[in-house]
């Protein structure tokens, strides 16, 4: 199990005065179940992933993983212990291709399980295997190779940050269906994506809403849900209302 416990960062800000952008969070992630971070723009999922990860460094607060503090391990320790990211805009690596990547993902994995990762991500291994994670790849073509390489791991606790981002609507539902699949099947394991897709909010086991900083609310879908659907209404009219004014 991943704990948060009371976790807060704070950044520097434009004018060099600090910006607490991760506010006193409580949280856990169990093993065997699916959750879904979701919520406005600039709220914070980006950066509770990275604090989980390690790229961010909490201001103050503990993070657990299985009863042991993981508050001093590095990026590539905790990666070890078995918390992965899929990043939001994956980094692109000159000299690597995706056959490497696979492969450092989860060493030895054997040509047949390396095919299978890409087809999974709906890309043709022939025409992938030996390419360059450089610039040309397109960016859905890296977000899906990042995925692949997440899926081919056996992490305890992963993360995928908006999975949807740039990739075609052809392959949103596939890919989400392989990352469901994939996680309903296996044993003591934790998946958490990071989305504003409504068809992911419906089918994980439950919804974190992060806003501001903060958690305003967490339970199954059909709790959260109407909530989400109210406060997306409520701030289209607060916009139309905010055009109108402009417009007098
Ligand atoms: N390294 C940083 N330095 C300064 N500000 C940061 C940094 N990282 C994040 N922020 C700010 O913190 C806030 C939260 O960012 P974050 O990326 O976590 O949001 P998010 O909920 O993932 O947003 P989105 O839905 O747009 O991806 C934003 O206002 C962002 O500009």
């Amino acid at each position: 199990m991943l704990k948060l416990e009371n976790i807060s960062l704070a950044v520097n800000g434009q004018n060099g005065a600090n910006k607490e952008i991760i506010r006193g969070i409580d949280l856990e992630f169990h093993p065997n179940r699916l959750y879904a971070i979701t919520g406005p723009n600039g709220g914070g999922k980006t950066s509770i992933a990275k604090i989980i990860m390690g790229i961010y460094k909490q201001s103050s607060g503990n993070i657990y993983l299985d009863g042991e503090n993981i508050n001093d391990l590095s990026v590539s320790e905790r990666a070890r212990k078995g918390i992965a990211y899929a990043f939001q805009q994956p980094p692109r690596f000159k000299g690597l291709t995706v056959s490497d990547l696979l492969q450092i993902a989860r060493p030895g994995l054997d040509g047949m399980n390396l095919r299978t990762s890409l087809r999974d991500v709906g890309l043709c291994p022939e025409d992938y295997l030996d390419r360059d994670i450089g610039p040309g790849l397109s960016g859905g073509e890296i977000k899906r190779i990042e995925i692949a390489q997440l899926l081919a791991r056996d992490a305890k606790i992963s993360i995928f940050d908006e999975p949807e981002a740039g990739v075609d609507l052809w392959t949103i539902q596939k890919l989400i269906a392989i990352i469901m699949s994939k996680f309903r099947n296996k044993q003591g394991e934790t998946a958490v994506i990071i989305t504003h897709n409504e068809n992911v909010l419906h089918i994980v086991d439950e919804i974190i809403l992060v806003e501001e900083g903060q958690i305003k609310d967490r339970g199954t879908p059909d709790e959260i849900w109407p909530l989400i659907r109210h406060e997306v209404e409520c701030k289209m009219k607060e916009q139309c209302r905010g055009e109108m004014v402009y417009e007098i």
